[in-house]
Order: C-alpha cells, then structure tokens, then sequence
C-alpha cells in the first residue's frame, strides 16, 4: 500500500513544549487512522502540520509527494475538519457553498443529503447555530469535499450520540465507494473502534504505537476469576495490572494467549478477554498505570 502522507523526523517545539518530538509516521493510500492520546498529546499539532497550517521546527512532510506548504492544489486535496474551526460571519448556507467551490472533488449530492440528516438550519449565521450544529456543519463538509486526505480532529464536540452514529455509518458508507486517507482524532474511542483500520497513539508528543487495529486486539488480554486462579495463571506471564475485590481478581496480561492456555483457563473457570481499545490507549498513553505496556509496545 502506498502512503498519502509521510511525517520523517518532524519536531514542533514551542517555547519550553516539544509538541512533537522526532516523529516520523506515515499514512496509507485508502486507510482510516484513529489518532489518540491524551490532552496535549501533539494531534492537533501534528494534523496543523499535516495540513500546513504550521510548520514543523526541523524533519519534512509529504502529501502524495509533495510538500503541502509549498503546494496550493496540495492542500485543496486535503480536508482540515476541528472543533475550533472559525468561519466567517456569514449564513451557513454560504459557509458550505464556499467549501463546495474550493474543493475539487465536492459532492452536491453527497452535501445535501447530509445536511437533511444534521437538520443542518442552513439558513441561520453560523455565528448563531448551536455547539452540535456547528460540528454538523464541519462534518458536512468533511465529507462532502472527498478529499484524498481528510482530517477530523475531534469533529463532534456537542453532537448527541444520535448524530454522532450518523456521522459514522456515513462516514463508513462514503468510504466503501470512495477509499481515501481518513484520519480521526477522538477521545470517545470506543464509539470509533470499529472504524479504525490503523492506530496511532501520541505520547507526549511521541508516537508510542503504529499498529493495524487487528493486531492491538490481540496485545493485552484481562484475565478474570477467582484470585487463587488468577494468581496461578498469571505466574509465569508478564502483568501489566492487578485488580482484587475480595475472592475475587482480574489481571491485564500480555497476548496472544495460546489454545492450550485458553483450555487450561476454562479449566480454571477464568474468563478471558482482549482489553477494549480504549482501554488499551488509557495503558499505553496514560500515567505511570500504563508505563510498563507504553514500553513494551513501543520498544
Ligand atoms: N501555539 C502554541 N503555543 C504554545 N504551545 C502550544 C501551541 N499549540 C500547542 N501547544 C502545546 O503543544 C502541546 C500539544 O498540543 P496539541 O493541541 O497538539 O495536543 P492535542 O493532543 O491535540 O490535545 P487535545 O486532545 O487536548 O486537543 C500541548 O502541550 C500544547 O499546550
């Protein structure tokens, strides 16, 4: 597969913060990326960058090849979607028209139908909608633009969980007719594991795992059960953290776990699961808690 966007050893320091340290990552032709960490972490920064809303202090940036700072119709085949997006005082009918004229790829159709399942009110000035509508505008038009590369750096803040489920199964359904370079930053990433074909997580300003989703599902499991059980089968296995309540325990170890495990697990009336993605990112990109997975992980 072939990579839309390649980061090599980019830093982004800004006074007294390395917001990026030496981060060198590349993102596939046709793939969807969840980008996580947690607050402070570098997305934001690194998708500025991506977009050439903010150069990196040292390493390059390439967008199909090409430097998007120094390339106008590059960064027409890029779509920046963020919470913070600020537009001008104008109706959101005309915030969404001036999208469909500066990208090449807009799809009227695709924006229309859209707009009937936010109930974006495309008459009102954008100054004027609500939070949730505000996303909705900015999820319009990060889909609707088809971009080659397209950004969504938290895009739903103030969307209910309904809407947010639209923005997903249209999302999905746009991307199975039309494979492009998606990449999502969110802090819900239960709601969005599905989604994610690739993972990235970002710690401080550091990418701590690169992985195809599919391969994270098998990294850490949670051993369950009785405490004498738990204690036995965790022996000889490396453990990232323990949990009791009484006779009762679980601990996160590290996978794959063999079938003749598994059998001697069932054996032991142990009950074991692969650790949810999100809990997987609270280990990897969290405090001292998840130290020992961050190392193992991005060794
Ligand atoms: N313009 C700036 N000036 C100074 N520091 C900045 C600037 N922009 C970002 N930073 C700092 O760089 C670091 C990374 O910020 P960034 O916004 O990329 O994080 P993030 O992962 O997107 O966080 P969040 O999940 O909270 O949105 C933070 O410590 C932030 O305070």
């Amino acid at each position: 597969m072939t990579a839309a966007v390649v980061l090599n050893h980019v830093s982004r320091r800004y006074r007294g913060v390395n917001a990026l340290d030496d981060v060198s990552v590349s993102f596939a032709d046709g793939s969807i990326t969840g980008l996580l960490g947690r607050n402070g972490a570098g997305k934001s920064t690194l998708m500025r960058i991506i977009t050439g809303q903010e150069f990196a202090s040292t390493g390059t940036v390439r967008v199909h090849g090409r430097n998007p700072v120094e390339h106008d119709d590059v960064l027409r085949t890029m779509s920046f979607v963020k919470e913070s997006q600020v537009y001008p005082d104008i109706k959101v009918k005309r915030v969404i028209e001036a999208a469909s004229w500066f990208y090449p790829n807009w799809d009227h159709e695709l924006a229309d139908q859209l707009i009937a399942d936010f109930d974006v009110p495309m008459a009102r000035r954008i100054k004027k909608v609500s939070r949730g509508q505000h996303s909705a505008v900015g999820i319009v038009i990060g889909l609707a633009s088809r971009a080659e590369v397209t950004l969504f750096d938290e895009p739903y803040l103030g969307l209910d969980a309904v809407a947010r489920q639209i923005f997903y199964d249209r999302l999905l359904a746009d991307y199975a007719e039309h494979p492009r370079t998606i990449l999502l930053s969110t802090h819900l990433i239960d709601e969005v594991a599905n989604l994610l074909e690739h993972v990235v997580v970002i710690k401080a300003g550091r990418i701590v795992v690169d992985a195809p989703s599919e391969e994270l599902r098998g990294r850490a499991m949670t051993v369950s059960g009785s405490a004498r059980a738990v204690e036995e089968f965790t022996r000889h296995r490396e453990v990232f953290t323990r949990q009791g309540i009484g006779s009762l325990a679980s601990a996160t170890v590290g996978g794959p776990i063999d079938d003749l495990a598994q059998a001697r697990a069932r054996e032991m009336n142990l009950q074991i699961e692969p650790v949810s993605l999100q809990e997987f990112v609270v280990r990897t990109a969290g405090g001292p808690a998840g130290a020992d997975l961050t190392e193992r992980i991005s060794a």
